[in-house]
């Protein structure tokens, strides 16, 4: 008899021991049930051990199935860096089918890319490390670096996967990435329907899919000889998982890429401060074609301005496309002083506080900090703090109501229900035939239509004043990234509403991002990453009193660790999901091997670790 142990996928378990008259490979998965279950569960082989003290229930099946060696190590990172079990860290996986042969096919590419020499030289230095980061302007032309780079990687023989934080900018991408890969390329999401996967990951093993592009996911594919990732708009959040393991697939990929000695780069018009400190950076601050943008601030209580609404006239006139952003539906309401804009800080964490579910108090969810809402702004001492929110919905209602010979058309979850969706207004935002769209972060990013000539950009004061140290960071990078989408050839003109133009001015005009990054750098020093890491631990129950007491005992004990530091701690920013009551944990430490080894030993059935938590 052999025994294994094995990994139970989707399970928070710890690996168990199982039996079999077989002599079974490493990484296979097989089938078992648990104790008392009548189905049976997927799991993976972790590895053969001695014949244990207890008995061990049999193996029901082999499968055809296995992961490789290089997934097992990155799982098995997965599970220690961002605190679940293995069998959690394994779903995360497409595993490999042992009865696909892979054969390394010629392939012809359609199209020549011909680089122009600023291009060249961002391209040289990529090629001279190993890790790298292009850090440039919009509408400089990183997709054509990407392609020429991916080009000679598939040339070699080797595989590459194309990361992208948005599904919305995947038709777009697939069109010009299939110009010149053809059938080679396959695009990977959630959206993509299951008989598509299924063969997609056929050709991939059998070597005829040479490049994958998709969301975080694709990371996770069976790729026989992976030998370039590509993280483009790596400062984007999406590509933090919000459900265990809640893996960030930017920062794993910069840890594959070091493990494995593969060739790496992450791109960005805005790059994170946490890639920018770490990695190498190339900066290409020139645009393609020949741009010129001018910034126009408007400072007003409606909701939207008359000087921008003729704006938009103007630009219909001209036959010109606009768009118009407004950040995602926020899931906590911000307040925000409505004379000056600004918001009520926290004393202790220099971050706005947010409003607590009674909607009477502020609380500052990093260090717990409770206030009352004060009559008065504290900044400016005259203005009223009040609640600022306005949906896409309405601005669209607006714009109808004030433009009602034109196209004005939605661009949100709500609205782009699916990919056909998507691709048909994305189809008719190209043809020409809307001339407003109105819509949140999925416009923000990599699209590139040339007519648009006007980039309008709402409730923005909205995300500088958000209850989280990033929040500067979030506001001027999205402010940056749509203003990107104006003029890409040609002129192009950016609106801008808030009561914070002095802050946006600065870096747009006088200042630059990477002035940004630098002194952003200093804002955070010893407080916050990069400098520490930061973890929220979350427990969750239908128990409402057993697991605030389990929070208590949670908190003492991580207080009587020397090195790390509860910074905060109390309810969610949303108190009850699905009838579960929520509290949270903050917790950093500059020791990451510290911080590790108390969140692995806290035993609770009802938390989940937040490592490098984005909030
Ligand atoms: N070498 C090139 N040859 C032909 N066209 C190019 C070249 N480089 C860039 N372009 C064109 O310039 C425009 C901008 O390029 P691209 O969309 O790659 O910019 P980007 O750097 O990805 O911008 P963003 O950060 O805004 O997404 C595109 O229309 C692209 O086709
Ligand atoms: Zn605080």
């Amino acid at each position: 008899m052999n025994f294994y142990e094995v990994a139970i996928l989707k399970s928070p378990l710890e690996n168990l021991t199982y039996q079999s008259e077989n002599l079974i490979e490493i990484g296979t998965l097989v089938e078992v049930t648990l104790a008392n279950r009548k189905n049976s569960n997927q799991a993976i082989i972790i590895k053969k051990v001695e014949k244990p003290e207890f008995k061990c229930s049999d193996i029901l099946k082999i499968t055809d199935f296995c992961c490789s060696s290089f997934m097992l190590e990155v799982a098995d990172f997965i599970s220690k860096y961002y605190v679940c079990s293995m069998g959690q860290s394994l779903t995360i996986f497409q595993f490999f089918n042992k009865n696909i042969e892979y054969e390394n096919k010629i392939i012809e590419f359609k199209k020549e890319i011909n680089l122009s020499s600023f291009q060249q030289e961002a391209k040289d230095f990529l090629d001279s490390k190993k890790q790298a980061l292009l850090f440039a302007k919009t509408g400089a032309g990183k997709t054509e670096i990407y392609i020429k780079t991916i080009k000679e990687v598939i040339t070699n023989g080797k595989q590459a996967v194309f990361l992208m934080p948005e599904i919305s900018l995947t038709p777009q991408m697939q069109k010009r990435l299939e110009e010149v890969f053809g059938k080679t390329i396959a695009i990977w999401h959630s959206k993509v329907s299951v008989k598509k996967r299924r063969e997609i990951l056929e050709n991939l093993q059998n070597g005829e899919i040479k490049l994958i592009a998709g969301a975080r996911s694709a990371l996770f594919l069976p790729y026989k000889d992976l030998g370039l990732i590509i993280v483009d708009e790596e400062h984007d959040d999406s590509y933090k998982s919000d459900s265990t393991p809640r893996y960030n697939a930017k920062d794993l990929a910069i840890f594959i890429a070091k493990k494995f000695d593969i060739k790496l780069i992450l791109g960005s018009a805005t790059p994170s401060i946490n890639s920018f400190h770490k990695i190498p950076y190339f900066e290409l601050d020139r645009t393609f074609y020949e741009t010129k943008k001018s910034y126009i601030f408007e400072n007003t209580s409606q909701k939207i301005s008359q000087n921008t609404l003729l704006k938009i006239e103007n630009t219909i006139k001209s036959n010109h496309q606009t768009i118009v952003f407004l950040p995602t539906r926020a899931n906590f309401k911000h307040q925000i002083c409505f004379d000056c804009g600004k918001s009520v800080e926290c004393p202790f964490c220099s971050v706005s506080m947010s409003l607590h579910k009674n909607d009477l108090a502020l609380k500052c969810h990093y260090c717990g900090f409770t206030q009352k809402i004060p009559e008065f702004c504290p900044s400016c001492k005259t203005g009223i703090i009040k609640n600022h929110r306005v949906g896409t919905a309405e601005i669209e209602e607006l714009l109808k109501n004030e433009f009602p010979k034109n196209i004005i058309k939605r661009f949100d979850t709500d609205t782009i229900k699916n990919e056909r969706i998507l691709k048909t207004i994305l189809d008719e935002f190209n043809d020409n035939k809307i001339d407003v769209l109105v819509g949140t972060q999925m416009l923000s990013k990599g699209h590139d239509y040339h007519n648009v000539k006007l980039a309008v950009i709402l409730g923005i004061d909205c995300l500088l004043n958000m209850n989280s140290y990033k929040a500067r960071e979030k506001a001027l990078s999205l402010l940056i990234q749509i203003a990107g989408r104006s003029g890409r050839n040609g002129f192009g003109e950016v609106v801008i509403e808030t009561k914070n133009e002095e802050f946006f001015k600065h870096y747009l005009e006088e200042a630059s991002y990477l002035d940004f990054l630098k002194d952003e750098l200093e804002f955070r020093k010893d407080l916050y990453p990069p400098f520490v890491k930061l973890a929220r631990v979350i427990l969750s129950s239908t128990n409402g009193l057993k697991v605030k007491e389990e929070l208590g005992e949670i908190v003492k004990y991580l207080k009587s660790i020397n090195e790390i530091e509860v910074v905060g701690f109390g309810e969610c920013a949303i108190f009850k999901i699905a009838n579960k009551y929520r509290y949270e944990i903050l917790i950093r430490s500059k020791n990451s091997k510290e911080l590790l080894r108390s969140l692995h030993s806290i035993k609770s059935s009802h938390i989940s670790i937040d490592m490098d938590t984005i909030y």
